[in-house]
């Protein structure tokens, strides 16, 4: 005889004869096939594999206390060995070269591009400085700084184009207008734009109208990769669980990268993995030898100066 519970056939326990694991086991399974959870407990019931955890310590967002399970997975890494594993990627000189409030004030096209979007106050002009290790590029604490679309040249090899922020609820209907008409025109018409990189906040995750945006891009076949900013301010697991739920959608886009990256442009934490993968994008990207060499010469300068 079967019993119909939450849509699902029960198995009438007989008597008392299954173990606590077998009770155990179908009762997770019932969990997960519930229909109702919501998502915040969809969120929590992912099960982040060692991998991802083992790319976020990679990443330098410091790794996992491993016992029990991860135990066997210790590896042993020393400091020195850790900082040869990649080489710190350079971007040359940042600066501002022209600022575009209206479709028609845009730049004529020359060298690629890259473009950096998302909500306001996500951290994309923050990002934008420490991937270029400047501070040439305005930021703050209050939303909706940035209010033109802001080109900056790197050593004029690239552009780095800053957005303002889109779902920036406290201008007015017609501003808002006007600026998504701006992105829009500029991310559609631009032959030169390699890639738009779509930042969300960590500790939200991708909202509906992140989502919108994306769809946007998607049906406009613009190339897109999302990056997850702020990622110092929520804990591993969490960060891990968010990775692989915001990976989850953006597989469903045609004409996004499949991967998401992770950055803190506070503590610095996959900055240089997003440098290596703006300067691959862009066409720039030298040989490992030719930054290990930089780095090393850029040290022994900074020393001569200290002495
Ligand atoms: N903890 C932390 N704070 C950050 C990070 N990145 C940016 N912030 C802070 O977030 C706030 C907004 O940063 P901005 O870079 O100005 O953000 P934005 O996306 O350019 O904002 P708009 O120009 O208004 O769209 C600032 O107070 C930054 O200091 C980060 O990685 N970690
Ligand atoms: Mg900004």
């Amino acid at each position: 005889m079967s019993i119909a519970r939450n849509g699902r056939l029960w198995k009438p326990m007989l008597g008392w004869q299954s173990t606590s694991a077998v009770w155990k086991r179908t009762m997770a399974t019932a969990v997960k096939s519930t229909p109702e959870l919501s998502n915040r407990q969809k969120f929590n019931q992912l099960q982040p594999s060692p991998s991802i955890f083992g790319k976020l310590e990679k990443l330098g967002f410091g790794e996992l206390r491993r016992t029990g399970r991860y135990a066997a997975l210790r590896k042993v890494v020393s400091r020195d060995q850790k900082q040869t594993l990649e080489p710190n990627y350079k971007f040359p000189l940042l600066q501002f070269f022209a600022g575009a409030m209206v479709p028609t004030s845009i730049p004529e096209e020359t060298v690629p591009e890259v473009a950096f979007v998302g909500r306001s106050n996500v951290g994309k002009s923050s990002l934008i400085n420490a991937l270029a290790e400047s501070s040439t590029v305005r930021t703050s604490d209050k939303p909706g700084l940035t209010q033109q679309l802001n080109f900056y040249s790197v050593g004029r090899l690239f552009n780095i184009v800053d957005m303002p922020g889109y779902g920036f609820a406290f201008v007015d209907e017609e501003k808002r207008l006007a600026w998504r008409e701006l992105m829009e025109t500029y991310m559609t018409k631009r032959s030169t734009l390699k890639m738009v990189y779509v930042t969300i906040d960590a500790r939200h995750g991708l909202k509906v109208g992140d989502k919108d945006f994306l769809a946007m891009l998607d049906k406009n076949r613009v190339p897109f990769q999302v990056v997850l900013t702020k990622c110092d301010l929520i804990i591993l697991p969490t960060l891990a669980r968010r990775y692989m739920m915001v990976l989850d959608d953006v597989n469903n886009y045609r004409h996004a990268r499949k991967e998401v990256a992770l950055v803190s442009s506070r503590t610095q934490s996959g900055v240089n993995q997003l440098r290596k993968e703006i300067l691959k994008t862009v066409g720039n990207l030298r040989s490992e030898k030719y930054y290990v060499e930089k780095t090393e010469r850029q040290k022994a300068k900074q020393e001569d100066r200290r002495k």
